[in-house]
Formats: structure tokens, sequence, C-alpha cells
């Protein structure tokens, strides 16, 4: 059959776009891609507006030169940030092997262990890859030496390649066809397909990529999601030329798309597996899980009117997203909106950017929180990840937080500052590695500590050259309190923050001064409280001045009144009523601005 199936593996800006666009260019599909419009069209996909198509997987010929004998590449891309580990897996489940990038002048990164770790667990061949060898500072044995000692990949299969100038490309379609292997898998056997990704279109409904590990998948046939025992019938199937290009089949080891009228993303989740209805595999694909949202955090409308249409984007949003979750939530002080749920930070920005800029929405985000594990005095246990809506201290026997397990690698020189960085956010050092040229620490955090600036800080404290990937790794007990704010006297639901006992005062204290400032000056002084169980810990003052911008306009002039009216009307934009205090965005923030502000 000669087909490969691989992806390409590296830690961010190690260069993986650059090298996959040399590789299509030589294999003759550069300005493929400008054909996707085109080929989408066959399949009458809609492009709708705020509906990105995700990136396909591209199919490539690949002729030998020594003998002549065609090859088919399936060239998988992945998610590269962290929030979508899971995701990666499951793109890596439906290849043999990887090119594993390592930028030659920067050595192994931390992304670039957990990447090449994920392609261990999935038992696939590891391409090394030294990338970027035209660059003056580019240390190739150096990095290689870090791969062995490492990740425990032998330097001597490593490639030295250039995605920029074209050095190692011909090595490197050679090692795909003799080191990654044949897809395994008997076309005869019942159906057994891996989901590795799906998405929504109008016309067709869901349309999943799929990795055809057993079996065959024809039109017409009658499928089961392994994960819900539920049942479709295929419209089409087909490949990726890049875009999607309508086939008659896939038998086991081809990479292609489904569609079956299915109308829900939750039906066709990453990660599950597709059987016959009439001759089910006996075995699905191991380790599903549906994805776990992680990070909540309320979303609001700055204008009342929104709320519908606010509403609206977000289940359009949910259609391409089984990851993201929402459902409605009133807050006394912000009135209606809706509790999301993120697989991360990033993924959170994702969608709240996509909401503003796509559906042309105003916002108020509250600060992003984890979910709490309640034991309360009566024995319930209880998970929340609305800080509004925690029960008293006094019902509360016990509180757990989720804890992840932190990798850092950094050069020697700044390991001190990072360790202070860690200690302050109540990290404990696990083990200390010195790989190559490298320091890799590991620390086991508590996930809600590292939610807020974590890594802007830690980028900046080393420069730019730490870099970090984390894992969950359960509940653990901790001495947490809920900080209430007030403002004007009125307590301010969607303000409220849970946080260590130890750094409740001055966690107060920055939220305070900070609400104080960004707070417009109104008529008359108006006090900012933070408070533990009604105490109070910390109190700021926003002074009373009224602001009167047309006293600075002497003369007549009308155009520059104008002006400045508009500027302040912007300015208001995204303020929020509290009682007869008008309170910006950047407010319901203000925990997470940095410690130096
Ligand atoms: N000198 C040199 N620069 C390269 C090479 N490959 C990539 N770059 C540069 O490195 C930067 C990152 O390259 P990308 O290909 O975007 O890296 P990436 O890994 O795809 O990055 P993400 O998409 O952000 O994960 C860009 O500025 C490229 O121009 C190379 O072989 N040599």
């Amino acid at each position: 059959m000669n087909v490969r199936n691989f992806s390409i593996i590296a830690h961010v800006d190690h260069g993986k776009s650059t090298l996959a666009d040399r590789i299509l260019e030589k294999l003759g599909a550069m300005g493929e891609r400008d054909k996707r419009d085109q080929t989408l069209d066959t399949l009458e996909l809609e492009r709708e507006r705020g509906i990105t198509i995700k990136s396909t997987p591209v199919r490539l010929t690949y002729q030998r030169p020594s003998d002549g004998i065609s090859y088919t590449f399936n060239l998988i891309d992945t998610p590269g940030h962290v929030d979508f580990n899971y995701e990666v897996s499951r793109s890596l489940s439906a290849c043999e092997g990887v090119l594993l990038l390592v930028d030659a002048s920067q050595g192994v990164e931390a992304q670039t262990i957990v990447n090449a770790y994920l392609a261990i667990d999935n038992n696939l061949e590891i391409i090394p890859v030294i990338n970027k060898i035209d660059l003056p500072a580019a240390d190739p044995e150096a990095a290689a030496r870090e791969l062995e000692e490492v990740i425990g990949i032998s330097a001597e299969d490593a490639i030295l390649a250039s995605g920029k100038s074209g050095i190692g490309i011909e090595d490197i379609l050679e090692a795909i066809v003799e080191r990654i292997p044949e897809p395994p898998g008997d076309p005869e056997a019942p159906l057994k397909a891996l989901i590795f990704d799906s998405f929504y279109d109008a016309y067709q409904g869901v349309i999943s990529f799929i990795r055809v590990l057993e079996g065959t998948l024809r039109p017409k046939d009658t499928i089961m999601m392994w994960s819900t025992g539920k049942t479709f019938d295929v419209d089409k199937v087909g490949f990726f030329s890049p875009g999607l290009v309508v086939g008659d089949e896939l038998a086991a080891g081809a990479v292609g798309w489904v569609a079956a009228s299915i109308k829900d993303i939750h039906d066709a989740l990453v990660g599950d597996t597709i059987t016959q209805k009439d001759r089910p595999t006996e075995t699905p694909f191991p380790g599903f899980k549906a994805a776990q949202p992680v990070v909540f955090s309320g979303l609001y409308p700055t204008s009342t009117e929104d709320y519908r249409k606010l509403r609206e984007a977000l289940e359009k949003l949910q259609l391409n997203d089984a990851a993201f979750s929402f459902e409605p939530e009133t807050s006394e002080a912000l009135g209606f909106g809706f509790r999301c749920g993120f697989l991360g930070l990033l993924h959170a920005e994702i969608v709240q950017e996509r909401l503003e800029r796509e559906f042309d929405l105003d916002l108020i985000a509250t600060a992003p929180a984890v979910v709490y594990r309640l034991t309360l005095s009566d024995g319930t246990v209880l998970e929340t990840q609305n800080p509004a809506e925690f029960p008293t201290r006094d019902r509360i026997e016990l509180i757990e937080e989720p804890y992840i397990k932190l990798s850092i690698m950094l050069p020697e020189e700044y390991v001190g500052p990072v360790m202070q960085l860690l200690q302050d956010r109540r990290g404990v050092l696990i083990t200390m590695n010195y790989p190559g040229r490298r320091v890799e620490l590991l620390y086991e955090v508590p996930f809600a500590e590292i939610l807020y600036d974590f890594h802007d800080r830690l980028k900046s404290i080393s420069r730019g050259y730490a870099s970090m990937d984390y894992e969950q790794i359960g509940y653990r007990e901790g001495e947490l309190v809920k900080v209430d704010i007030m403002v004007n006297n009125e307590l301010v639901d969607a303000l409220a923050v849970i946080i260590h006992e130890d750094k409740a005062y001055s966690l107060g204290r920055k939220i305070v001064d900070k609400m104080a400032d960004v707070i417009p000056r109104q008529m008359w002084a108006v006090p900012v409280q933070a408070t533990i169980g009604g105490k109070i810990i910390a109190r700021a003052t926003v002074k009373a001045y009224r602001k009167d911008v047309l006293a600075k306009c002497y003369g007549g002039d009308i155009s520059r009144k104008k002006k400045l009216l508009d500027k302040q009307k912007k300015g208001k934009a995204r303020m929020k009523q509290i009682g007869t205090v008008e309170v910006p965005q950047e407010a319901f923030l203000a925990v997470l601005s940095n410690d130096d502000d």
C-alpha cells in the first residue's frame, strides 16, 4: 500500500511550520493550500463568518528517487499548546511516526520533552531532526547530546536540517519511508476508526477526521460511536488533498474524513472509536475521555441587551469546540451572563477573543478559577469553580484544590530567581535534573497559582529562556479562604476570589488598590473594601472629583469638543454599573494584575 502516516512535533518556534511548508513545496503541494476553498466548495461547505475551518491533515505523494516507487504521506497537524495535550495525543495516535524537531541553537525545551513522551506513549517511531543548523549560533552536537541524555534518543539517528535553507529535506523524506512503518490493520476486519478531530459544518453536519485502524468504511454504512452507542448513516467519506476531497472508501491504515449528518459535535468526540453497528469491533481504541474543562470564568455582556446575542455566539462556538462548556449564571453585580469552562487559560483567551472580534460583543470576564472540591460539615462533597457560590467557612470541613506537575527547563543562571518564584506560588520541588546545557526543575504546584500571570513572570525572570509544561495530578487539601470585595459598601459577588490564607491579606490589598486606581472618580468618595467572612482586611478610597472634560475646550471648537466627548464615551464602553458606581472591566481582573504594577 506504501502509506506513511506521520506528524511533526516540536517546542514552539523550533520551526515546525517552516519545515512543513518546505516538505509540501518539495513534494509539489505548494500553492495547494490556496486551492482549499475550491475543494471545500465541492463539499458545499459553508464558510460561515466566525467559524474557521481547522487546519486539516495533508496527503502528499513522494516518489523515491532511487527506485521510482511512490509513497502516500499523510502529514497530520497537532495543536501546539499544553491546553490541548489530549488532542495532540489523539492526533499522534493516527500516526506511526513523528519528526521530532529541535532547534540547534536552543536545544531541548520543556515541550520537546512532553511531546516526545506523548510519541513514546503512543509507540511511535521518532525521527529526531536537529533543525535550523544554518543559524550562526547553531550547536547541533550539543542539541543531539541533549536528545540522547534527556529523552534517550540516539544522537547518531538525528538528521541535521534547516527548514529555511532546505538542508536535509531529502534525508528527512527518505527517513520517513525507511524508518516509519507501514500502517498495520486488516481491511476485512470489523471497523475500528479513531476520531482525532471534528468540526461542524452547517450543511454536512459534523465532519470527523479519522484514522481507520481496522476494517473499511464506506458511504451508506451504519456506524456506531463506541462511547455513546449512538448510530448514524454515513453520507460521504474522503481524503485530504489538502482540503476535503470525496472518496469511495477508507480502508485500514487510511487517514481521512467522514460525514454522517451528525448534528451535535458532542456525538463525535475526539478520541472516540467509530465502529459498524451490525459488526462492531471487540475492543475500542483505548483511553477515551471527553475533554473536561478545568478553568472557569464568568462572561457577561457590558450591556444587558446583548445577552441573547452572547448566548447565540456561545452556541455557535460550541458547535465547533466540544471542550468548551457554558451555562447561564446570574450575578447580583453583573446581571445575566454565562459561566464558561475551558481547557486552560489559553483556550479561555481564544474563546473570549473570538467572541469579541467575530461576534462583535463587549464582554466583562471575571477572574478565571479552578474547580475546588469541598467537604461540608454534614459530610456532603461538592465541586464548585465559582467563588460566588462558596458556602460560608463554618459550613466547610475541608477544601481541596487541583495540583499540577510542572516541568521547567532553563539555563542554570536563572535557577535561583525561578525557584523563588515557585516558592511564592506554593510550589514543592520534586527533582532537579541537569540534562546537557540546561536544568530541568520538576515541581508540584497548585494549579490556581499558575493561572495568574505565571508564564509571563517566568519568561521575564529568565529573559525568555525558560520553558514550561504541566499535567494535572489530582486534588490536595489547601488552607483556602474566600476574599469578598465591596464597592461603595455593596458586595460585588463577581469579584470574589478563593486564595490561600497566607496570601489573602496581600491579595486583598492589591485588589482594592488596583480598583481604587481604575474606578473613575465620582462626585463623592467611594470606599473599596476587601473582607474575609465579613471582616475587613483592606480598604482604599476612590476620591471624589468630577471630571469635566469640556472645561478644557476653550472657544467654540465644535469638532474638538466632539472628539473629546467621543473619547470619553469610548472610555466608558466597558463599564458595568454597580449600584451607583461604574466599574470598568479592568477592575474585575484586578486579581490578575502583575505584582509589580
Ligand atoms: N535560521 C532559521 N530560522 C528558521 C528555520 N526554521 C524556522 N525558522 C524561523 O524560526 C521562527 C519560527 O518558525 P516556525 O516555522 O513558525 O516555528 P513553529 O515551530 O511552527 O512555531 P509555532 O507555529 O509558533 O509553533 C520563524 O521566525 C522562522 O523564520 C531554519 O531552519 N533556520
